[in-house]
C-alpha cells in the first residue's frame, strides 16, 4: 500500500536540488533558493544532499524534502550507513532516500535490516535509489515505500543509457504492481519526463536539467560548437 504521505506526489514533479564539491552553488542557502524557486514552479517535492542543506529546504518549502547524504564517491554512497540515514532524517527530511543496490554497505548492514532499524525510531517513507530490476524487488521487499531509477546505468549492472532507463523503470513498474517507482535519473526534457510517466512512473525525479546550470550551459555551447 502506498504510504499516505506520498498521495499528494502521485503523478508528480519532483526536483534534485544539488551542487557538487567545488563548484559555486554548494551553499546550503543557494539550495534553499534553488528549492523555493522550483516549487514555486510546481514541483510537489524536492529532493536535497547533505545535512545542512536538508535542514534549510525543509524549513523554506512546503512539500515534502526527499533527504540524501552522499558520502564518498564510489561503491555505496548515497546514505550509505544506518548513521547517514539516521542523521538525514534527524536533519528534518520528511522522506529517506539511500542506496538501494545489494552492493555491500560499509556497515555490513543489508538494506532490509537497515530500514528495520530506521522504521524503529521513525514513520518517515523510505526511498530505495536502486540499479537493476532485482534490486528494485529486493528492495520492496525489505520495506521501501518507494523505489527510484535512481542508479541505474551508475553501478556495472547496466550501460548508461543517454537519457532515462526507461527500459528498467517499465520492468519494476511491471513487477511491482502498486508499488511507488520513481523514475530518476538522465530525464532531460519534458518529453522524457512525459515518458516516464506514461511508462508507469509514480512521480519523475529531474535533477541535472533544472538544477545545474554548469550542465545546461555545456549543453547550449557544446549545440553552437558542433558545426
Ligand atoms: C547517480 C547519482 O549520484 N545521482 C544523484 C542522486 O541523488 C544525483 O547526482 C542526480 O542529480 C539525481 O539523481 C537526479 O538525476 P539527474 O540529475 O540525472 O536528473
Amino acid at each position: 500500500m502506498t504510504h499516505p504521505m506520498l498521495e499528494p506526489l502521485r503523478g508528480g514533479l519532483i526536483v534534485s536540488c544539488q551542487a557538487y564539491p567545488g563548484e559555486p552553488m554548494r551553499h546550503p542557502e543557494t539550495m534553499a533558493q534553488v528549492a523555493a524557486a522550483v516549487v514555486d514552479g510546481g514541483a510537489v517535492a524536492v529532493r536535497a544532499q547533505g545535512l545542512a542543506d536538508v535542514q534549510l529546504v525543509a524549513g523554506r518549502v512546503d512539500v515534502p524534502v526527499i533527504g540524501i547524504w552522499k558520502d564518498g564517491d564510489d561503491g555505496v554512497f548515497i546514505s550509505p550507513t544506518l548513521r547517514h540515514c539516521r542523521a538525514v532524517l534527524a536533519a528534518g527530511a520528511d522522506i529517506l532516500a539511500l542506496d538501494g543496490t545489494v552492493r555491500p554497505r560499509p556497515d555490513g548492514l543489508s538494506f532490509a535490516e537497515t530500514v528495520r532499524r530506521v522504521r524503529e525510531e521513525s514513520d518517515a517513507p523510505i526511498m530505495a535509489d536502486c540499479d537493476t530490476l532485482a534490486a528494485a524487488v529486493a528492495a520492496a521487499e525489505g520495506g521501501a515505500d518507494i523505489i527510484g531509477t535512481t542508479l541505474a546505468g551508475y553501478t556495472d549492472a547496466r550501460p548508461r543509457t543517454d537519457g532515462p532507463d526507461l527500459n528498467l523503470l517499465a520492468e519494476v513498474v511491471q513487477a511491482l504492481p502498486g508499488v511507488a517507482v520513481v523514475a530518476e535519473g538522465r530525464i532531460h526534457t519534458p518529453a522524457q519526463a512525459r515518458a516516464a510517466a506514461d511508462a508507469g512512473a509514480f512521480a519523475v525525479v529531474v535533477g541535472t536539467a533544472i538544477t545545474h546550470p554548469a550542465t545546461i550551459t555545456g549543453w547550449f555551447d557544446g549545440a553552437l560548437r558542433a558545426r
